[in-house]
């Protein structure tokens, strides 16, 4: 089973304005709700793609629940833990000329839910693939994920981290199996600014000398990086197309890369489903179809078992 862990799970509200001016009254042209959060969104990709994946996190007030109602009726299972307080919050995303995305704080979350979801994941199974994605809350310490990649240690769990700075960084000694910075987020890791793939290599090599199995770096337009356990560095254009929204590309190529992966064992394959569903979710106003991201694969959908 795949699950997905969600600490601050949101309602992405995304809106369409023509000529946003800042300081004044700016209606929408088309407004959506949709359930977010990174390892939200990994769960709905891997569903799309006909591979079952269970939301874990935690959900607080009337946005947890519409969040977690949202996710089931995308065909997610989820088993979110209740806060007794706050609410999940409401994620601004804003495509006018450009993107801007305003990211809520989100509610405190206590040490007894902290001690629920840990014994939860207790719960997990050898060949079992464990998704920490996003995130996390201020009021929670930056070691929260390395907490839990010490309790997976030797449990056979394989983890994939999606996260940023010091909450990936301090992972990398358990050897994450699969961690997806992009390019910015790569520099940032090092206090840098990365220009060329040279640089960018040489810095997702640096990330798998400190532990991590396989290094996906992603480019937007520029496409991705995949420096695999194999020794092999491959690289993968992206499709051309129109980006309508890219909130979720980097999630979906998440989940697309594992599905590519658990159904064909191959890293190439991984990274051209990875790829084709990253820019089919940046082409589409939310979160791509399966028909959506068999449109951008380089080979027949069957090779890659869908
Ligand atoms: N403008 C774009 N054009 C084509 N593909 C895109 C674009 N933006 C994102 N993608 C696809 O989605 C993947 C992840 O996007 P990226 O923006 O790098 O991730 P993140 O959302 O994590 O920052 C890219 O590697 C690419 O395949
Ligand atoms: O946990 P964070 O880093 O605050 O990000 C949460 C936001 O990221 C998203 O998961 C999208 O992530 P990406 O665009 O990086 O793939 C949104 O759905 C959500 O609002």
């Amino acid at each position: 089973m795949i699950y997905t862990v969600t600490f601050n799970p949101s309602l992405d509200y995304v809106v369409q304005i023509d000529n946003m001016e800042l300081g004044q009254i700016n209606r929408t042209k088309k407004e959506n709700i949709y359930p977010g959060g990174k390892g939200n969104n990994v769960s709905v990709i891997l569903s799309n793609l006909g591979l079952e994946s269970r939301a874990l996190g935690f959900k607080a007030g009337f946005t947890g629940k519409v969040m977690d109602d949202m996710l089931r009726a995308y065909g997610c299972q989820t088993d979110f833990i209740l806060l007794p307080e706050g609410n999940s919050r409401i994620n601004v995303k804003i495509k006018a000329d450009t993107e801007s995305e305003i990211n809520g704080q989100g509610p405190v979350i206590e040490k007894e839910a902290l001690i629920r979801l840990y014994a939860k994941l207790q719960e997990l199974e050898p060949g079992d693939i464990l998704v920490l994605a996003g995130s996390i809350p201020d009021t929670l310490p930056e070691n929260v994920y390395e907490q839990i990649m010490e309790r997976m240690e030797h449990t056979g769990v394989h983890v994939v981290v999606d996260a940023t700075g010091e909450l990936l960084k301090r992972v990398l000694k358990y050897h994450p199996f699969l961690i997806k910075p992009n390019n910015h987020e790569l520099g940032d890791l090092f206090g840098t600014t990365l220009y060329t793939e040279e640089e960018i290599i040489m810095y997702a090599q640096k990330l798998q000398k400190m532990g991590a199995v396989n290094v996906l770096v992603s480019m937007a337009e520029k496409g991705a990086l995949l420096l695999a356990e194999d020794g092999q560095v491959r690289k993968m254009r992206p499709p051309k197309g129109t980006v309508v929204n890219s909130v979720g590309a980097g999630d979906s190529m998440v989940a697309g890369f594992l599905a590519g992966y658990l159904n064909t064992g191959d890293y190439e394959k991984a990274l051209e489903l990875g790829t084709a569903a990253g820019s089919a979710t940046a082409f589409v106003s939310w979160l791509a179809s399966k028909e959506e991201i068999v449109r951008y694969l380089v080979r027949p959908a069957i090779e890659y078992g869908l």
